[in-house]
């Protein structure tokens, strides 16, 4: 199928209430990964792509790899999205490489490090809305800072996130804000702050209501419930590809992510896209060193990236299932297109539905 907005595909999952999880991509294998996962749960799919892996993979190699999984898998909808973008800049040159959906990511400033206060977040965010939303392009927002309630830091494992100690203002979306912010700025999607973070290390104990505020999410949808809600960081870190990591030689000390079961409560309660990268890293990882170690001697690039696509894909399918996302890709008739979608933001019919 060609290549659907992400606004299209979360007023669907809103419609029949599912979740779609949006899978961060570097390399071909984990496109493919995630295309066999979709195909084999005839899913739709949001592959997602952050700068860091448009400057690995490069913006033409990324283009051309999503036209290829399109032309593969013909049947399967695919959302192409920008997973923070930290300037409208980054915003326009992934629309140009063909994105059908973009982040921009005004919680922090252009540096990806200094928390953005509510004019700049407003300002840029609106800016992209404007552009993108001519062309039929959808945008993600974020309201709030990412980073732990247990230990009030912002999250700088994988090189971005806020430096330093946050406020719980910071840290917790506020719901008045959130209304607001979508009055002022029309983001199709809303990404909030409650308590997750990026990578591995999110929580030192299975997350209780204390340090991953989900009740948060439930009052942000009692006053946006035509909102799709974004939940970033929402990687399980699931224990067993703790254990196959570490006895492979890896060295990973004992943490705990989000568990599926309180992303499903997320998902009756507003959310739609559920941001998943640190996981399929994991089970890649595992894959490798387990190889590598079994078999010293192996050279063969493909002897253990296959074992670890397979491993990937197998948690992409999990993540699918749970999310009540599988099957829905045969309910989608029709991907409508781009200048079509332009239409409608022209005429207000995608205006935002706020009360
Ligand atoms: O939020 C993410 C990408 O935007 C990924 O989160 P994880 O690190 O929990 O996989
Ligand atoms: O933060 C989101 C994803 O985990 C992407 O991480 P990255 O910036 O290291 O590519
Ligand atoms: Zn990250
Ligand atoms: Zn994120």
């Amino acid at each position: 199928m060609a290549r659907i907005t992400l606004r299209q595909l979360l007023d669907h999952a809103s419609e029949h209430e599912y979740g779609v999880p949006a899978f961060n991509i570097n390399n071909m294998e984990q496109a493919l990964a995630i295309m066999a996962a979709a195909d084999k749960t005839n899913s739709p799919v949001i592959i997602q792509a952050s700068r860091g892996a448009r400057s690995y993979a490069h913006d033409i190699m990324l283009k051309h790899m999503m036209d290829a999984v399109c032309e593969i898998y013909p049947h399967i909808p695919v959302c192409v999205h920008l997973d923070h973008g930290n300037e409208p800049g980054t915003c326009m040159t992934a629309i140009q490489a063909g994105f059908t959906s973009v982040m921009m990511d005004g919680s922090l400033q252009a540096d990806g490090k200094t928390p953005g206060d509510w004019d700049y977040n407003v300002g840029v965010t609106s800016m992209v809305t404007e552009m993108a939303h001519y062309g039929g392009i959808s945008v993600e927002g974020e309201l709030g800072v990412l980073g732990s309630l247990e230990t009030g830091m912002g999250d700088q494992e994988d090189g971005h996130g806020a430096e330093g100690v946050l406020t719980e203002d910071q840290l917790l979306t506020n719901p008045d804000e959130a209304v607001k912010f979508v009055q002022e700025t029309k983001v199709d999607a809303l990404a909030i702050a409650m308590g997750t973070s990026h990578g591995a290390y999110k929580f030192t104990r299975r997350p209780d209501g204390d340090i991953l505020a989900m009740h948060l999410i439930e009052e942000i949808h009692r006053r946006l419930p035509d909102t799709p809600l974004v939940m970033h960081g929402s990687s399980t870190v699931p224990q067993d590809l703790q254990e196959i990591i570490n006895q492979y030689g890896g060295e990973m000390p004992q943490t705990w992510g989000v568990p599926v079961e309180e992303i499903q409560r997320g998902i009756k309660h507003g959310v739609r896209k559920i941001n998943i990268d640190t996981d399929n890293r994991m089970a890649m990882t595992g894959q490798i060193r387990r190889i590598l170690t079994e078999n010293p001697g192996e050279f063969d690039p493909r002897k253990y990236l296959k074992p670890a696509r397979d491993a990937m894909e197998k948690l992409c399918i999990e993540r699918l299932e749970a999310f009540n996302t599988a099957g829905q890709a045969a309910k989608i008739d029709r991907v409508i297109p781009l200048a079509e979608m332009a239409a409608r933001y022209k005429d207000g019919s995608l205006d935002p539905k706020t009360n």
